[in-house]
């Protein structure tokens, strides 16, 4: 019998997801016989009091910046440039904000193996000219000309690196590749469901992180859990929306995977996004400027998200229908207060009378 080649796999991005991730790969690819032992780590290199961050992930096997405390396996090699990082490698697990996506896949492109294969992480959308948005994964594809499946689900990577128990779920159209990639990122604390929706699972990720504005703001107002639940229910509701508007076709099921509904409870409770709305309520200070005061390097991805959301929603001339998304893209750029969410959604689309047959008008009677 021949043996199946084994697959090399490179982890691009070393954040705080990124490196919490790397933990579980590193792992995996020691433990099973379908993986090389050596997995690369893309850092974006940095000193760290006179010393270059890849060194010191190197020698203590720590990420002294992204996730203190935790120890990477130590056949997870961090390598400072990213061609040389990835130019080996079977599959590519990208996961740094998304922001800094368009460059990297520039940089690589002719430098990786044309077979290669790639898994997003990354939770967010780029802008397309002229009124769009691109999601990541087909930016992959298509600058890379290489197959992208995605992984999104409620995985705050602090707990996933403490190894608490969670679900994540990934997109992946390719039968033959999914358990692959299963395989690799499947422990017994963090479980995969494996849906073929790619492009549902990557926009929960992505537009999740505009209800976690949201929920902040509430939170920075103390307006209560009645109010947050609102938020994150009419946030459900416009997500759910924006992919049956935009991207038809995909299914109502991949909201109830861990990609859906748990990754915006838990976002909208545990996450960066949310701590740093609720502080740009109570400090009245930008979110640029909160985002350097307590992220120390890690990157939030909300704010740009409803920026890019709104700038598709705007082309089309369809903010009025998506008003929860409006109002957080607003309040980020202070066009509105915080104060103005609640007026801005108490008479969402969706608060209407929804039996078949009954009038949207309350009849007026005449005497
Ligand atoms: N942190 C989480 O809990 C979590 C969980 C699930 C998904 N995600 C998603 O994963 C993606 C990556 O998030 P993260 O938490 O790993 O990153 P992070 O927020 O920790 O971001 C910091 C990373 O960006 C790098 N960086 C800074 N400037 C750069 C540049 N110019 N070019 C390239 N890299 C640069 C830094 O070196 C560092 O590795 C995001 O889309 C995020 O939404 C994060
Ligand atoms: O910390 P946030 O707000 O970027 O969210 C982190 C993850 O996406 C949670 O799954």
């Amino acid at each position: 019998m021949p043996k199946t080649k084994k697959k090399s796999v490179c982890i691009v991005g070393s954040g705080n997801w990124g490196s919490a991730i790397a933990k579980i790969v590193g792992k995996n690819a020691a433990r099973l016989p379908n993986f090389e032992d050596r997995v690369t780590m893309y850092v974006y290199e940095e000193m760290i009091n006179g010393k270059k961050l890849t060194e010191i992930i190197n020698e203590t096997h720590e990420n002294v910046k992204y996730l203190p405390g935790h120890k990477l396996p130590e056949n997870v090699v961090a390598v400072p440039d990213v061609c040389e990082a990835a130019k080996d490698a079977d599959i590519l697990i990208f996961v740094v904000p998304h922001q800094f996506i368009r460059t990297l896949c520039s940089t690589l492109l002719g430098k990786i193996k044309p077979t290669a294969i790639a898994l997003s992480l990354i939770k967010g959308f780029d802008q397309k000219e002229g009124g769009g948005i691109e999601l990541i994964s087909h930016i992959i594809t298509r600058t890379l000309k290489i197959q992208c499946a995605v992984l999104m689900g409620a995985n705050l990577a602090g707990e996933v690196a403490d190894e608490k128990f969670c679900e994540t779920t990934i997109g992946c159209r390719d039968s033959h590749l999914a358990p692959i990639l299963r395989d690799i990122i499947q422990t017994d604390y963090f479980r995969v469901v494996v849906v073929d929706d790619e492009d549902a699972v990557e926009i929960c990720g992505a537009l999740k992180n505009i209800v976690a504005c949201g929920a902040g703001f509430v939170d920075g107002m103390s307006l209560g859990d009645n109010t947050k639940a609102a938020v994150i229910r009419l946030g459900l509701m416009e997500m759910i929306k924006f992919v049956d508007v935009f991207y038809p076709g995909c299914k109502l099921s991949t909201f109830f995977e861990s990609c859906g509904v748990a990754d915006l409870i838990t976002t909208c409770y545990g996450g960066r996004n949310r701590k740093v709305s609720e502080a740009f309520v109570k400090t009245g200070k930008s979110i640029a400027e909160l985002e350097g005061d307590m992220l120390n390097g890690q990157k939030l991805q909300g704010p740009i998200t409803a920026e890019e959301v709104n700038y598709m929603l705007k082309s089309k001339g369809m903010e009025d229908k998506f008003p929860l998304f409006t109002a957080i893209h607003d309040i980020c750029v202070g066009k509105l207060t915080a104060q103005q969410l609640i007026d801005c959604i108490k008479n969402h689309p969706e608060h209407m009378v929804k039996i078949e047959g009954a009038s949207e008008q309350t009849d007026v009677v005449d005497d």
